[in-house]
């Protein structure tokens, strides 16, 4: 599997592990729902944009039309980065839908979490420049899909002093609050994003980090305030479809965009090699025991006591919502 073609055809954006693979060439029915893909050849970059009310949870459906996606972006040899962004302003991605996790069908549960996998496969190894535009919450596996980016832009949030206004976001693997385990592949992510002792204790404590502190820890790297600017001044915003194109105006999709123009001018060979450098091990480990974590995965969420956990889990997030 560790072959030198095998390693190319990873970061050309072609799948190396295919008996795997949630999807085939027809797109998935719901892709272009789910992720709204807008593509501007003359820039050379991309965005995607997470569009699956209430939260971006990534569902089964949702995992595969993020793979589809960006693998279709990434045909397209004229694109070298692509933005990932979300069309709720308060929510970048609310990780796994926990609803895949509670009283799981046991067909669907594996392949659930291959697609989650393919996931981590295909946007970790992505032949593009990926920059995450988080505006909103990126709990979980929210955090994970900002980490498999190359850049991390985060909006620090509306800190309006009316409190009905007031919106910080924030993000990190809060996993064990939930009294489940972030999968080591995740969890090593953390690791080589903050390092070995913030992770340590990140992971341990699941803690979210609002922008600031998420900044200072190198979890993010970089954070705008939260505002609107003149005018989008690219040419991505008038390619974009009506209902993101207010956010396209606003300063961290600013700050994404320039920050994917700076990728997209370095010349792409080396880029990639240098991607290639400090990604690739850690993919060939996870594709390694790719069936060892599945299996673990199933093993370790159907235990009676972590389904009581997630149970009442769903029940307080429903709670919640409802009182508002
Ligand atoms: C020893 C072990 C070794 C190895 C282990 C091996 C395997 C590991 C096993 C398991 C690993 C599993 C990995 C899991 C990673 C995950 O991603 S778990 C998911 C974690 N996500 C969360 O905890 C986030 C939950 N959501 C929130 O905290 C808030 O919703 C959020 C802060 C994102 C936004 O808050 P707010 O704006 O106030 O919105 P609401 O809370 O009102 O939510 C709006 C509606 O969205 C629904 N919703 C929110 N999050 C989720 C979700 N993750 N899944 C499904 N649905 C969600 C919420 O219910 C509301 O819906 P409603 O309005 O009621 O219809």
């Amino acid at each position: 599997m560790n072959t030198p073609r095998a390693r190319a055809m990873l970061f050309m954006g072609r799948r190396s592990h295919q008996s795997h693979a949630p999807h085939k060439h027809s797109p998935p029915a719901v892709a272009n729902d789910l992720v709204i893909s807008t593509v501007d050849e003359n820039s050379g970059i991309a965005m995607l944009t997470m569009n699956r009310p209430p939260a971006n949870s990534l569902s089964l459906e949702m995992n595969e039309a993020l793979c589809y996606s960006l693998k279709t972006v990434e045909a397209n040899p004229k694109i070298q980065s692509v933005i990932l962004s979300s069309t709720n302003p308060k929510i970048f991605s609310a990780g796994l839908d926990i609803t895949e996790l509670v009283a799981p069908d046991n067909d669907r549960l594996p392949r659930f979490w291959n697609s989650l996998q393919q996931v981590y496969i295909d946007l970790y190894g992505s032949r593009l420049a990926t920059v995450a535009a988080i505006q909103g919450h990126a709990p979980a596996a929210g955090c994970f899909l900002a980490m498999s980016c190359d850049y991390r832009v985060m909006s620090e949030g509306d800190t309006n002093n009316d409190i009905k206004k007031k919106h910080v976001p924030t993000i990190g693997l809060n996993e064990t609050q939930l009294g489940i385990a972030a999968p080591p592949w995740m969890g090593q992510l953390l690791v080589r994003t903050i390092g070995f002792r913030q992770a340590e204790l990140a992971l341990a404590l699941g803690t979210l980090f609002p922008p600031e502190q998420a900044l200072s820890i190198g979890l993010v790297d970089d954070i705008v305030p939260h505002q609107q600017v003149e005018s989008g001044d690219h040419k991505l915003v008038d390619l974009l479809p009506s209902q993101i194109k207010d956010q396209a105006q606003n300063s961290l999709l600013q700050k994404a965009y320039t920050q994917a123009q700076i990728y997209a001018k370095i010349p792409p060979q080396a880029r990639v090699a240098s991607k290639m450098v400090t990604r690739e091990e850690h993919i060939f480990r996870m594709i390694a025991k790719r069936d060892e974590d599945t299996q673990h995965f199933c093993g370790f969420v159907t235990q009676k006591a972590v389904q009581k956990n997630l149970t009442a889990y769903v029940e307080a997030l429903k709670n919640k919502s409802a009182k508002k």
